[in-house]
């Protein structure tokens, strides 16, 4: 089952609580974080995150693009989020992040950036409840998908299938009505949308059509037959 994840960063920030409420029926709202020293762009935190979480029951996708993740990370399950991922190439102790989080109660998830390759994490893996692979350089909504993390999320879903592990796989970044599908054939089955979904005229229709998309074309996908 396709999970769509509308991300609020395409969202209007004095409107969260009626933002939340445009995307009712989405699988989890995605709440990306920025610092402005991981990424280039700052936008919210841990505070914003609590107010959230008493505005919407959609549990909370935190995605943390910041310096840190092991100080910070348990501080936004407290907070509220549901499921908090952080950047590896950020984490100074992953394994122990990821325990964490987990020993917190919240879905722990790992982040690579474009140039971060995968192979060397194969043993992380049943650590994660989620892998998010970028698809986009982090920090701004709005840019386009890039094709070549494809072959990424193919190598992805072969790990989690040979490893036998109910680890769901993200993509962020440029997800649309024209990309979704290669992503769901590739592997992905968890999509976060910002302005796909925000710049639509109706949001939860377009979360609807998202997920009518990806289901179809993950339904015949090498991997879903596999598992
Ligand atoms: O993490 C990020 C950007 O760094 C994303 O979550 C964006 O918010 C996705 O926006 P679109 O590419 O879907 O417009």
């Amino acid at each position: 089952m396709a999970q769509i994840n509308p991300s609020i960063l395409s969202a209007d920030f004095a409107r969260l609580a009626q933002e939340a409420e445009a995307v009712r029926g989405s699988d989890w709202l995605h709440v990306d974080v920025m610092d402005n020293h991981f990424v280039p762009n700052l936008t919210l935190g841990i505070p914003v995150v609590e107010s959230l979480s008493r505005a919407t029951d959609i549990p909370l996708d935190c995605h943390l693009m910041i310096e840190d993740p092991d100080r910070w990370a348990p501080q936004y399950v407290e907070a509220g989020a549901g499921s908090v991922t952080f950047h590896v190439e950020a984490a100074a102790a992953p394994v122990r992040l990821a325990r964490e989080i987990r020993a917190k109660g919240a879905r722990a998830s790992m982040a690579l950036k474009p140039g971060t390759p995968i192979e060397p994490y194969e043993d992380l893996l049943p650590e994660l409840d989620m892998l998010l692979i970028m698809t986009v350089e982090p920090g701004f909504g709005g840019q386009a998908f890039l094709d070549i993390m494809l072959p990424k999320i193919r190598r992805t879903r072969e790990l989690i299938a040979k490893h036998d592990l109910e680890l769901w796989l993200q993509v962020d970044g440029g997800v649309s009505a024209s990309t979704i599908e290669r992503c769901a054939e590739a592997g992905a089955d968890v999509f976060v949308a910002g302005s796909a979904v925000y710049g639509a005229e109706d949001p939860a229709q377009a979360v609807a059509g998202l997920r009518s998309l990806a289901e179809s074309a993950s339904a015949d996908a090498w991997w879903a037959c596999a598992h």
